[in-house]
């Protein structure tokens, strides 16, 4: 569903992304770790089609998003890193606005709308000022934006980010739930994670990938039976000074 072909980006002299491949299948969740700066967010917009590659291509459900994008990005739900939203907008204004946007129309719009709300429990806030809601709302608001045309394939940039414990549970298990029928690509710095929602990780630095794996084969690689270390064996620790 999600196949990522020799995806490359350079930023002047800096090479963010560096001849990456790898594929996600239906029912699959991949996690996607690495340090800051190693090129998660980097290759997150380019396979949604936000950025062009430098070089390569991205395919989600067959369709190029290099060639076609218009048409790749009707097949995903793409919730960017820091939950960008329209502050003076309500959450049901919010979610109507974006399902227009995805040509959703009458019943099938309301439909969406509300299936949106109650995925992502934002029924008691659905008629609240987006600027006055918990940074914990306000993400789940632009989850929300992401599956409201039931996409086959999600693209989430720290979905688990700002929220608290009983905020994180919930959202890895609404990954869980949604990744048994459509192909997810989440990053993610919390490696506890990988083992609760994940069916695979990778693990990038500096732009390449450097381990790769089911969680229980990432933690064997490890030698100590801890994930984190293999992530501190792997990874650099000064990625944003590496050109
Ligand atoms: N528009 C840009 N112009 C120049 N450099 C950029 C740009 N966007 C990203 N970079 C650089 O590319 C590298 C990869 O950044 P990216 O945001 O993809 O990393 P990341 O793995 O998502 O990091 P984090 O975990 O901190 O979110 C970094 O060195 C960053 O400074």
């Amino acid at each position: 569903m999600i196949e990522v072909e020799s995806l490359t980006k350079q930023f002047g002299s800096k090479r963010a992304v560096n001849d990456l491949t790898f594929t996600v299948k239906k029912g699959e969740v991949l996690g996607f770790l690495g340090p800051n700066g190693a090129g998660k967010s980097t290759t997150m917009r380019m396979i949604t089609g936000f950025i062009p590659p430098t070089a390569g291509n991205a395919k989600v459900c067959g369709i190029s998003i290099v060639d076609r994008p218009n048409e790749a990005k009707t097949k995903i739900g793409y919730l960017p890193e820091s939950a960008p939203l329209y502050n003076d907008m309500t959450v049901l204004g919010f979610l109507k606005f974006c399902a227009a946007i995805r040509g959703l129309k009458g019943v099938a719009k309301n439909d969406a709308i509300e299936r949106a709300i109650e995925t992502c429990f934002l029924t008691t806030v659905a008629k609240q000022s987006i600027d006055t809601l918990s940074k914990g709302y306000r993400h789940r608001t632009c989850l929300a934006q992401a599956l409201l045309h039931d996409p086959e394939v999600l693209i989430l940039d720290e979905p688990t980010d700002g929220l608290d414990p009983n905020q994180k549970f919930e959202v890895r298990q609404l990954i869980k739930r949604l990744g048994k029928t459509k192909a997810i690509l989440f990053s993610t710095h919390i490696l506890e994670e990988v083992e609760a929602s994940c069916s695979r990780a990778v693990i990038v630095d500096r732009g390449k990938i450097v381990a790769d794996g089911t969680p229980a084969e990432l933690v064997a690689q490890s030698g100590t039976g801890s994930l984190t270390d293999l992530f501190r064996k792997v990874t650099s620790r000064d990625t944003e000074a590496a050109a």
